[in-house]
């Protein structure tokens, strides 16, 4: 997320999805009814199977396995970049507690009275605070989705008066949280260049002091999940994204794959890692940024905490020269400042990968 800037907007009426949920009106708002081609098309028997497919990696087998774990494991995970742009991981190492944790006090914010959460106003155009991001005319539809986002690192991008001190352990809960997704991050940014078979120090070093930020998404059960969309088709600007889904939640996250929305299935303690554009520019391509979009449930809310880890934003990007070959694979995108990127992609909506199309260099 980029530095917090304010924008002229006329937004328009944003109705909090919560407060609808509330009045138990079974007519959805029309500025929430999507266009017939971007409705879900929610409960078929197929995908549920092709989901099974997302691969999981074992972190376990990559920090502490024997050479023929370590190498399976590698090639899996290259495999998931290339293939999916999606896997999640099991054996992480971060506390259950503290996942728990997070997600006890991410929801018990959300039930704060509506008035408590709009202390911390998200203003049109900018990406921190409670409300809805990515919304610039009065024109656009909406999410079916409550945000609550905060900038964590580097210090100079928090902004503390949207740090809400109820609940009482709030900030405790994200800052331990935060520290052991960073290392987690860094951890997975290591085996991801080792799968390139570049050196494991590659993006740290490249990166300088990454920027991490944490989106809560709030879905409250929708009276027609067949007509509106909880979080719009997008790719991530970020290297890497960890988003974790909440402990018994209806399946909400969709992954695009070969023209089908393949729904992602929690697996029990489990993290969802997800590359971003980033990572797709600096690999030319190798590993895909996938496009993903969250859906609603008629009777059972949905929380997602997710993490975004990025490079500082005075850093160059561009593919990673070792990963171009002037003949036979040349540069697919052009080198460019990450802050620039950043601001680009907080300031555009939400629209599949277009955003993307900031960096790409056409085809001759
Ligand atoms: O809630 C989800 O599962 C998706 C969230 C997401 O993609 C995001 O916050 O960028
Ligand atoms: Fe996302």
């Amino acid at each position: 997320m980029a530095p917090v800037f304010q924008l002229p907007l006329n937004v328009g009426q944003i109705d909090d999805v919560q407060e609808l949920k509330k009045a138990r009106k079974t007519k959805v708002p029309d500025r929430f009814v999507r266009d017939m081609a971007e409705r879900p098309i929610l409960g078929t028997i197929r995908a549920p199977l092709l989901s099974s497919s997302i691969p999981v990696i074992d972190l376990k087998k990559l920090m502490k396995g024997n050479k023929e774990e370590f190498h399976f494991e590698i090639l899996k995970l290259s495999a998931s970049c290339e293939e999916w742009g999606f896997f999640q991981v099991i054996n992480h190492e971060i506390e259950l507690d503290l996942l728990e944790k997070i997600e006890k006090m991410a929801m018990e914010f959300f039930m704060l009275p509506v008035e408590e959460k709009q202390k911390y106003p998200m203003a049109p155009g900018t990406v921190q605070g409670y409300g809805q991001a990515f919304v610039f005319s009065e024109h656009q539809k909406l999410d079916w989705c409550n945000m609550f986002a905060l900038g964590l690192v580097p210090h100079s991008i928090r902004n503390p008066k949207l740090w809400p001190t109820n609940p009482p352990m709030f900030s405790e809960t994200v800052e331990a949280y935060s520290r052991d997704i960073r290392k987690l991050c860094e951890d997975l940014l290591k085996f991801i260049a080792l799968s390139l078979r570049l050196d494991e120090n590659i993006f740290e070093e490249m990166f300088g002091v990454s920027v991490q930020a944490i989106r809560m998404n709030y879905y409250p059960a929708c009276p027609r999940p067949d007509l509106v969309l909880g979080l719009s088709p997008h790719s991530d600007g970020s290297a890497l994204t960890v988003l974790q889904q909440g402990k018994g939640n209806a399946v909400g996250l969709h992954v695009l794959k070969n023209d089908t929305w393949v729904p992602v299935q929690p697996v029990e303690n489990a993290l969802v890692i997800n590359i971003g554009d980033t990572i797709e520019v600096l690999t030319n391509g190798r590993y895909k940024s996938s496009e993903h979009r969250a859906v609603t449930h008629k009777e059972k809310d949905r929380l997602s905490i997710v993490t975004f880890y990025a490079p500082s934003y005075d850093v160059e990007i561009g593919p990673i020269q070792k990963l171009v070959d002037d003949e036979n694979n040349p540069s697919k995108y052009r080198r460019y400042n990450h802050g620039e990127y950043s601001r680009h992609y907080v300031t555009n909506k939400l629209q599949g990968k277009k955003t993307l199309d900031f960096a790409k260099i056409p085809p001759k």
